[in-house]
């Protein structure tokens, strides 16, 4: 299975159509070189733009899904289209991916469970997802998460209980916690014996400078391929049949203890 995880520059000297049309047409490129493309987090905006958030918020089916669904149609690519602000007319913010299949349908939405900010940003602006999602490929089933997600393991024990074997994460990570960033995507990798591909930004936006280094790690912890810090589109190949025979040599999973009891004092 071939993936391209495009590891775009988000900087402010470009408006959000003119990035959105740029990512259209880096999508279609991908055309006949990869089955599974992911874009980052919040690429429209910029993870830290939160004054943006309000204002470009979409609704769910809104300029940039449907730029999205037609950019997987026209590559015949499924597409993890990174994730938008999305406005739910009943709610609030949602910080919200969205997975299109080759015909250009939506396979999956899933709103961010982990909101990043603490006591500001996007943990008081947005809501929180609360549903696990996991989407069924012909090659694969990937689990989604979203940047601070990364930092919450028992998230990804759900996906796997429910079936993940690729977990697959846009984000908007900053430069300045980037060992964090390559370290967590190993041990996710590793605890889980799962492919892990996360895509995250470049460039500056809001004085916050992104990380990049986009990383594909194999079931074992090995690095397949990592991204420098400018945009860049990072090409892997990968066989998803290993998570299987890595499960079956070495089954660590099937030695958790569940349902411990709690200390008594
Ligand atoms: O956890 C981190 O260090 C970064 C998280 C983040 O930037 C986000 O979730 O948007």
């Amino acid at each position: 299975m071939r993936s391209s995880l495009i590891q775009i520059a988000v900087n402010e000297d470009e408006s959000v159509q003119e990035r959105r049309r740029r990512v259209a047409s880096l999508v279609r490129e991908r055309a006949g070189a990869a089955d599974l493309v992911v874009l980052p987090e919040l690429w429209t905006t910029g993870a830290f733009a939160y004054e943006r958030f309000g204002s470009e918020a979409e609704p769910l089916d809104g300029p940039t899904y449907e730029a999205m669904a037609k950019a997987a149609s026209d590559a015949g690519v499924w597409l993890h289209a990174g994730s938008i602000p999305e406005r739910d007319p009943d709610g609030p913010l949602y910080n919200t991916s969205l997975v299109f299949s080759p015909s250009g349908d939506l396979a999956a939405a899933y709103r961010k469970i982990h909101r990043f900010g603490f006591d500001k940003g996007e943990a008081v602006m947005m809501g929180a997802g609360e549903e696990l999602v996991t989407v069924r490929l012909p090659e694969t089933v990937l689990g989604l998460g979203t940047c601070y997600d990364l930092r919450f393991p028992e998230l990804f024990r759900g996906l796997v209980d429910a079936g993940a074997e690729t977990l697959v994460l846009p984000a908007g990570w900053p430069e300045r916690r980037r060992e964090h960033w390559t370290l967590l995507a190993r041990a996710r990798a590793v605890e889980n014996q799962a492919f892990v591909l996360a895509c995250g930004t470049a460039g500056t936006h809001a004085r916050v400078p992104q990380a990049g280094h986009s990383i594909v790690v194999d079931p074992w912890g090995q690095v397949l391929a990592e991204a420098g810090p400018d945009e860049e589109v990072l090409t892997v190949e990968f066989e998803p049949g290993q998570v299987a025979q890595t499960r079956e040599l070495f089954p660590a999973l099937k030695d958790r203890m569940l349902g411990l009891a709690p200390p008594r004092r």
